[in-house]
């Protein structure tokens, strides 16, 4: 007789498969159960999260959500146990701000982010932003509300001024050839070294990474993006303990936050307000006073988390105010008019340029139209399950909105939803207003939103108008879309700008340039070419706003080569 291993051997592969498959399916079956049948989604989403993966992977998750949503309808299934809502009423449910209602817990979608980058002493640092538990979150957001406060303290305001002239000085030095502003990105790290330590980081001042590991983040983020999407493959990744004794510790922004964190605690005394105030200040400040004072760990972890966040969000967001601006003249033009006569000069605070009315249109529309996150903001139904969008969600689904099919929503927005037009926010009612920013899911909303927003605001404020008042830029090729590497975060590329200086420096060499016809003399007194350069009148500051509030341009819009720029005024000062 014939030993079965021979009989095994030989017994068709084909009849195994057909023998196995049945056990298999049912395995996948009851890994995978199909309780979201119900809801409406490709079939292929039933039983697998592929079709999440590879929208991932080609980095197109902000439009494929809303092209999903418009074959859908307001609830769309994306996997066998996901689902997305556009409906604006499930907001209030999901993200609640209701301490009667609370909010749904986070996923461990972020929980990536803690055991990918920051492996501190054998072990993953509890992130603000991945926090799961509501206890934890709530003691971290006290210990960390007053260093959230930009308006608390005027030092970094300060400090962040003089980090854009810096970077204004840059551009006019880089104005001759056309180019991509990543020195917008050197300015986001910068400005967040001041904001968490004190301290500029030096991204501006030598146009390189300085360590900090700017590539380091685009591979955590692209690696979280693709994990998110089947997290069960962390925890065989970097989510091991295997792989993280291999290469933990590796985080370069990690080994920042915690020298950033060891430099304020060297060199600032309790009690010091003084001159090198920052966020890290700020907690050691009011972390000596509370009975149970954050760890060593947990202040990494605050420092860390602006570290990952903060320069990515505020480099795109300035890049959308930059494009949006670039591509739409008569918004440009209209905000380059308010910006040069209601600010009283370039040594505007932040609080005059809060008052902006059209700026503030301007910002919260290139907020609306690129939202910095381009994924659900993930959430877990809680016990009991609940009912969204009139359909039935069983316990433990992850749900969730893109901001990214909220903020395109035409009922909330306008039929012209994918248009960037600022002034919808300055023509609607007041209670259209209202659901407008009830709505607006751009920093996020409930008690999970931005804990950073005034912080980012502070910085656009204080460089958008710096920018405009002294340079003008356009795209490089006007009609050209740039690419959206659309995953966790939204970063664009492939858009090359000519940024020039508006006026001479007094004291430069003058530079005339193809566009602009300004000249500023030694005296202070700003000046014109007449069309064809024939005569030239010295202007004063007031006529020089008036100027250019009024300033028309012959021979096409803004964009185009200016050849005869003339304004309303009398010359009264020569
Ligand atoms: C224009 C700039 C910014 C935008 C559009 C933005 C957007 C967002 C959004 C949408 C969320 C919610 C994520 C979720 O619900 O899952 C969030 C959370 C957060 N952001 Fe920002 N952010 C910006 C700048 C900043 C800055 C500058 C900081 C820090 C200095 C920061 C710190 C945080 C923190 C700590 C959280 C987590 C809050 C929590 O879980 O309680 N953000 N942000």
């Amino acid at each position: 007789m014939e030993p079965v291993t021979t009989h095994l051997r030989n017994f068709p592969l084909s009849v195994l498969l057909l023998l196995f498959t049945p056990f298999l399916l049912f395995f996948l079956y009851s890994q995978f159960p199909p309780n979201l049948s119900h809801i409406p989604g490709s079939p292929l989403t039933q039983y697998t999260n592929l079709p999440r993966l590879l929208t991932t992977l080609r980095a197109r998750t902000p439009t494929t959500h809303i092209s999903l949503h418009a074959k859908y309808g307001p609830i769309v299934r994306l996997g066998p146990q996901m689902v997305s809502i556009s409906d604006p009423t499930a907001l209030q449910i999901i993200y609640s701000s209701d301490t009667t209602k609370p909010a749904f817990t986070k996923t461990p979608q972020f929980h990536g982010t803690a055991e990918t980058a920051t492996w501190y002493k054998g072990k993953p640092l509890p992130l603000l932003t991945a926090a799961q538990d509501v206890s934890y979150h709530a003691r971290l957001v006290r210990a960390s509300a007053s260093a959230f406060k930009a308006g608390s303290n005027k030092t970094p305001e300060k400090k962040i001024k003089e980090l854009v002239d810096q970077v204004l000085e840059k551009l006019n030095k880089q104005s001759h050839s056309p180019r991509d502003p990543s020195v917008i990105d050197e300015f986001a790290f910068d400005a967040t070294g001041i904001i968490v330590q004190g301290s500029s980081l030096g991204f501006v001042s030598t146009g390189k990474d300085v360590g900090f590991g700017w590539l380091a983040l685009s591979v955590i983020y692209l690696y979280l993006s693709v994990v998110s999407q089947i997290s069960w493959v962390h925890k065989y990744l970097m989510g091991s303990k295997a792989v993280q004794m291999l290469i933990g510790g590796f985080s370069p922004i990690l080994r920042f936050s915690v020298a950033s964190v060891e430099k304020v605690w060297k060199e600032a005394k309790i009690g010091d307000e003084g001159e090198d105030e920052s966020f890290l200040h700020n907690i050691k400040r009011v972390n000596s006073g509370f009975k149970e004072p954050l760890t060593e760990e947990e202040i990494i972890c605050l420092a860390f988390g602006s570290y990952v966040v903060a320069p990515l969000a505020v480099g795109i967001t300035l890049r959308s105010i930059l494009y949006y601006l670039a591509r739409n003249p008569s918004v440009y033009e209209r905000l380059q008019r308010e910006i040069n006569v209601e600010l009283s000069g370039d040594e505007f605070t932040v609080a005059e340029a809060r008052k902006l009315v059209y700026l503030d249109a301007v910002i919260m529309e290139a907020l609306r139209m690129h939202p910095v996150l381009g994924f659900v903001l993930e959430r877990v139904v809680p016990k009991g399950g609940t009912e969204l969008s009139g359909k039935y969600l069983p316990e433990g689904t992850v749900v969730g909105i893109n901001p990214w099919v909220l903020m395109r929503n035409k009922g909330i927005y306008g039929h012209d939803a994918d248009e960037f037009r600022p002034e919808r926010w300055l023509e609607a009612t007041p209670e259209k207003l209202k659901e407008m920013k009830r709505y607006n899911l751009s920093f996020g909303a409930g008690i999970r939103a931005c804990k950073g927003k005034d912080i980012a605001m502070m910085e656009i404020l204080t460089f958008v108008p710096a920018l405009m008042r002294r340079f003008d830029f356009r795209l490089q090729r006007p009609n050209w879309e740039w690419s959206v590497l659309g995953r966790f975060f939204t970063p664009q590329s492939g858009m090359d700008m000519k940024i020039h200086a508006l006026f001479n420096i007094p004291g430069q060499e003058p530079q005339f340039h193809d566009f602009c016809q300004y000249e500023v003399l030694d005296n202070g007194c700003a000046g014109i070419w007449s069309p064809g350069r024939a005569t030239f009148r010295v202007l004063n500051n007031m006529e020089l706003r008036m100027f250019v509030a009024n300033m028309k341009v012959d021979g096409g819009g803004h964009g185009q080569q200016y050849h005869n720029v003339y304004g309303y005024f009398s010359c009264s000062s020569c």
